[in-house]
């Protein structure tokens, strides 16, 4: 029987360790996913001395991700304290160094952060992959769920980030719903696999969209790619690469035909790192090529008549500013709320200017996520995200970013300003 994954969970003895290690030898497989199973999420210590050498001198360097939380990380790195994310940044890089392509060192354990934060390192670079910390007593055998969510999503033909990213969305939402629940005794219990089954696919509206997937959100912008010799399917690729969580493909001045073409392949683009892809305005467009969903303002397709063309999956976001317009959007199922300008833009003329407070009105006005666009760059990101409201998640940007000469370099750059200002907000 051909296996595309192994994925190991607690292996109780140094004998059994050495079994797999062994077979796993003879018989090679595509991905190999070790979840160090040595302390639980409810903190119980699961193997001792003998096991911990096993892991690190035979599974380790086999290994294509090892998945420790911060406890076993700092086991398998012989006592070290991790407290914060610069921590677990540095205990990925020396877990890494013991063999393993990738690390995920999960930070559900960390004390005072608003955020449950893991730390991916593949061996070049790090992603901080943030989630809400869900308030539920439901978390019994969530890393177990993860890493097989991880190796399932491997199997079906997912690259490694974009795996661990839909594998942490999965658990997010899970918890989210099962987050009352009541089944067994003692403090904690375990959560819903089975959401899914019971709600409809996505009836659940956390599971169309990660709200995180808002912090640095790029909005193409035909003229200016065209201005520096570039295609949007490179703009988007670099945009990414330098740190981009969502594409906008908002192509003003495109034929049909091409802006379709364009479309497909940057959706190949963005699947393979597990980025999601809107199409601004056109949802025939979006329907033709399955895009993740698209944006509406104001004056286009209404978000109610979009959601009943594209469906419950699919993401929808809508340009409010107003709080009344915001209240509507919630009502219309919509997942997010695009607010600006906050200043004023060359991008999209007359454009009206509702700045920190109009945008600070609108969040206040809403329940759903909500991302600032207009004129925002690296001089005045900061100030937008510390605005101070809860559902402000990230910022969209235009020019700062396709008006610009590299984009790999100005997205780099605006996302390291972003991560410095959330983790102060924190
Ligand atoms: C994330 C985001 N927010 C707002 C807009 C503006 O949309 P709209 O008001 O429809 O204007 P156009 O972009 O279509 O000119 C957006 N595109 N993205
Ligand atoms: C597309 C768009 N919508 C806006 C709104 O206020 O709804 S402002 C805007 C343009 C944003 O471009 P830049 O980052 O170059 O200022
Ligand atoms: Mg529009």
């Amino acid at each position: 029987m051909h296996v595309d994954v192994v994925k190991t969970g607690m292996l109780p003895s140094l004998g059994i360790v050495k079994v797999l290690h062994k077979s796993l030898r003879e018989y090679p497989v595509p991905a190999l996913v070790v979840d160090p199973v040595m302390v639980s999420t409810s903190g119980d210590v699961l193997a001792g001395p003998s096991i911990l050498a096993g892991f690190r001198n035979e599974l380790l360097p086999m290994a294509d991700l090892v998945t420790p939380n911060i406890k076993e990380a700092s086991v398998l790195l012989g006592g070290v304290q991790l407290e914060s994310v610069s921590d677990m940044r540095s205990a990925a890089k020396l877990i890494h160094d013991m063999g393993p392509r990738n690390v995920l060192v999960k930070g559900g354990h960390l004390p005072d952060s608003l955020d449950a934060i893991d730390v991916f390192f593949d061996g070049e670079s790090f992603h901080e992959l943030h989630s809400s910390r869900i308030k539920t007593r439901n978390t019994h055998g969530t890393g177990c769920t993860l890493a097989s969510c991880i190796a399932a999503e491997l199997a079906k033909g997912s690259s490694m980030l974009s795996a661990v990213k839909d594998a942490k969305h999965f658990i997010e939402t899970a918890l989210a719903y099962s987050r009352d629940i009541i089944i067994g005794k003692g403090a904690q219990g375990p959560f819903d696999h089975h959401f899914r089954l019971k709600n409809g696919q996505s009836s659940c509206r956390l599971d169309r969209l990660n709200p995180n997937d808002l912090l640095l959100y790029a909005v193409t912008d035909s003229g200016m790619n065209r201005k520096w010799g570039r295609s949007i399917a490179d703009a988007v690729k670099s945009s990414i690469e330098g740190g981009a969580t969502i594409i906008q493909l908002r192509e003003k001045d495109a034929e049909t035909r091409e802006f379709l073409e364009a479309a497909k392949a940057c959706l190949e683009i963005c699947r393979l790192h597990g980025v999601p892809l809107l199409i601004n305005d056109r949802i025939d467009v979006a329907l033709a090529c399955d895009a993740d969903g698209v944006h509406v303002g104001q004056s286009d397709m209404p978000a109610h008549v979009a959601r009943s063309l594209l469906g419950p999956e699919k993401i929808i976001g809508v340009s409010c500013k107003t709080p009344e317009q915001a209240q509507q959007a919630w009502i219309d199922g919509a997942d997010y709320i695009g607010s600006g300008g906050v200043y004023p833009t060359n991008t999209k003329e007359n454009n009206r200017t509702i700045g920190l407070d109009g945008l600070r009105t609108v969040c206040l006005a809403s329940k759903l996520p909500v991302v600032a666009i207009g004129g925002i760059g690296t001089s005045n990101v900061r100030a937008v995200m510390e605005i101070g409201v809860p559902n402000l998640k990230g910022v969209a940007v235009v020019s700062a970013l396709f008006d610009r000469e590299c984009v790999l370099t100005e997205t780099r750059k605006l996302h390291a300003v972003i991560m410095e200002a959330t983790s102060l907000v924190k």
